[in-house]
């Protein structure tokens, strides 16, 4: 946006100031259009609504009016210098791989275009590949700089630090990735809760119970995938299973409610055992997340209620029975 802005304030200074050349005039009016470009641009890019095909379409214009210039310009009006801005102006627009592609097209452009302006060819030629490269090299390492620090920014905001699965903010983007694509195939979600973890916490300590948290959570993962596991809340995790039969997502709930009761979880050589209560739920039309959740909350209430340890849920209600009946406690 801040882009847009300076370029609409330069392109139109320049483009009046030039104006009043008559021998430019034309290239001055192209100035001037493209510094109109750059205020709508900037009015798109303020209410968050300018696209990628318009800022590509922005950089070539800018890409062509510079070639034009240099073209147009005798070599002592040194308009040759506008081209050392363009490695950043092309990085900060399109970013690495297409500012790369585009920088280096310039780059040869440009010098195909002052060659036979050149009384002398070695040391403007050797002097502006230099100096074009270092200005790109600079623009490329701190544009890789940025894009490291932004992933690992999104990273950051997304993920729970204690144990290291999604969080409850990235539940949303998944959920939205997940109905969108996956629009006529099941989208199941499990919701579970550490039984009694206050216990936990109070019997063994607050570190303790951050250590079975985090043991829950690595044996979560063995079973799903890494991007479909969250930490909702305390004690609370949630999993989307995409496209599993009934019977598939109610055998991989019991298998994880059975694993973690099988589990003795070590903390500061303490040994201590837990159990997870799991309410299953399917996805159906027009269901916002909060109703997904909802739904799944009710069964992990059911499950509650019924004594804990269990799995409950609201799919097929013939194998209720057959889910119920498995939750007695495993030999070992
Ligand atoms: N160690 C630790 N404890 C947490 C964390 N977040 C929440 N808790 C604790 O988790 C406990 C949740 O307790 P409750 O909501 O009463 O539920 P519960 O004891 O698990 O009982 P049920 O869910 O009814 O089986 C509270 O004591 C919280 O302090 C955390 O990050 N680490």
């Amino acid at each position: 946006m801040g882009m847009c802005g300076t370029l609409m304030i330069l392109g139109l200074c320049l483009g009046i100031f030039n104006f009043g050349r008559p021998e430019v005039r034309l290239y001055a009016s192209l100035q001037i259009v493209y510094a109109l470009f750059s205020g709508y641009l900037f009015i798109l890019a303020m209410k968050n609504r300018h696209t990628l095909w318009q800022t590509h379409l922005y950089s070539y214009s800018l890409a062509f009016l510079v070639l034009l210039g240099i073209y147009l310009a005798k070599l002592e009006s040194f308009l040759l210098a506008w081209a050392f801005t363009l490695p950043i102006i092309f990085y900060l627009l399109l970013g690495r791989k297409a500012g790369k592609l585009i920088t280096l097209t310039m780059m040869l452009s440009i010098m195909v275009i002052i060659y036979p302006k050149l009384p002398s060819f070695r040391p403007v030629m050797t002097n502006f590949a230099f100096s074009y490269l270092l200005i790109w090299a600079i623009s490329h390492i701190y544009e890789s700089n940025r894009e490291s620090a932004e992933l690992a920014l999104h990273k950051l905001a997304l993920t729970d630090p204690l144990t290291g699965t999604n969080n409850r903010l990235s539940l949303q983007e998944r959920f939205n990735q997940s109905t969108q694509v996956s629009e006529h195939k099941p989208l199941t979600l499990l919701l579970l809760d550490v039984d009694h973890f206050k216990q936990v916490n109070d019997n063994f300590g607050h570190v303790a119970g951050d250590d079975v948290l985090k043991s829950i959570a690595n044996l979560l993962t063995k079973y799903t995938d890494d991007l479909d596991l969250f930490r909702i809340g305390g004690e609370e995790f949630c999993i989307f299973l995409h496209n599993s039969s009934t019977q598939e997502s109610l055998t991989l709930a019991q298998t994880l409610r059975a694993n973690v009761e099988r589990e003795t979880f070590v903390s500061q050589g303490l040994k201590i055992q837990a159990t997870i209560s799991i309410g299953v739920t399917l996805f159906k039309e027009d269901m916002q997340l909060c109703d997904l959740l909802r739904s799944a909350d009710e069964q992990l209430y059911r499950a509650k209620l019924s004594g804990r340890n269990r799995v409950m849920h609201n799919l097929v209600p013939a194998i209720e029975e057959e889910v119920m009946a498995q939750t007695a406690p495993l030999v070992t």
